[in-house]
């Protein structure tokens, strides 16, 4: 099958900074995760499959379309769903006023289908009960649901996610998980995030970006797995270690050598992640 999304060289700068560093990646159906310290250059690559960025090298196909060509690039518009990283909220507008404006910029014209439409992505996002609910009203969870139902106005076969579970409560984050994932069963989705347990739970793949390049591409249990022999739990904090945290039992989880009196530990995609970033992580649970 035809990849969803194909990245050849894709090159952009900001000035003097490259930003994306002749980057090339190929998208099919499924959830993919991109992690990636911050200014990794994820909402750069987001924002260029959702054409609102032009590359400055390289080339993208989205949907079977050049974004290079205006028409195209229209097309494109059309049939892809975007959540931004910051989303406007437009606070005096109810839930369905909303993405009742965004069906209009995308053309849904007719205005029986419209309605129609945005009662299906209201629904299918769990807020029709707030439909005439103000967005100021709404909880951050609601908001960051309803910037989905906009992403999905007409069924788009791609779904490109910038940080959707940011600002989530755990219940919350769970049931957004839930969401994308069923999403992804029939659909091509892109979703940046910080949380490595967004990945674990919901992606069947994950890409690693860092300085504007791909430094990982495979499974959730493959980064995982690139940790295998590095993680150690021990009752002490280690002395030699900058790599370590406190984890929920109590214990010193650590990365690296193994300090002394340390049993070694299951590697999970937060290890592998820390372990290929080489960031210290010295957190207290
Ligand atoms: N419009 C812009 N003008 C100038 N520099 C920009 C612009 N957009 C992004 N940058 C720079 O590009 C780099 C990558 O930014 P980007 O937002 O793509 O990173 P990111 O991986 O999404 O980071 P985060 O996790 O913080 O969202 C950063 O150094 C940022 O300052």
């Amino acid at each position: 099958m035809e990849p969803t999304v194909t990245v050849r060289g894709l090159t952009k700068r900001f000035g003097r900074t490259t930003v994306l560093d002749g980057l090339s990646l190929e998208l099919g159906r499924g959830v993919t995760g991109l992690l990636g310290p911050n200014g990794a250059g994820k909402t750069t690559l987001l924002r260029t499959l959702a054409t609102t960025l032009a590359p400055d090298a390289g080339e993208v196909r989205a949907l079977g379309l050049d974004p290079s060509d205006h028409v195209q690039r229209t097309e494109i518009r059309r049939r892809l769903g975007y959540l931004p990283q910051n989303p406007g909220h437009y606070p005096h507008f109810t839930a369905f006023e909303l993405v009742e404006y965004v069906a209009i910029l995308k053309e849904h014209a007719d205005r029986r289908e419209r309605h129609r439409e945005v009662r299906r992505v209201l629904e299918e996002t769990g807020l029709t009960e707030q439909s005439r609910t103000r967005v100021r009203k709404l909880s951050g969870g609601m908001r960051q649901r309803l910037a989905l139902a906009q992403a999905l106005l007409g069924d788009p076969g791609l779904l490109v996610l910038d940080e959707p579970t940011v600002g989530l409560d755990p219940e919350q984050r769970m049931r957004f998980r839930a969401l994308v994932s069923r999403l992804g069963e029939s659909r091509t989705v892109l979703l940046s995030t910080h949380q490595t347990e967004d990945v674990a739970a919901l992606c069947e793949r994950v890409i690693v970006m860092k300085d504007g390049g791909i430094v990982f591409d495979g499974t959730p249990g493959g980064l995982a797995a690139t940790a295998a022999g590095q993680v150690w739990l021990s009752h002490r904090p280690p002395a030699a270690s900058r790599l370590f945290w406190r984890a929920a039992d109590g214990r010193y989880r650590t990365l690296g050598a193994r300090p002394q009196d340390a049993v070694p530990a299951e590697p999970g995609v937060e290890d592998g992640y820390l372990l290929l970033l080489g960031e210290s992580a010295e957190v207290a649970a």
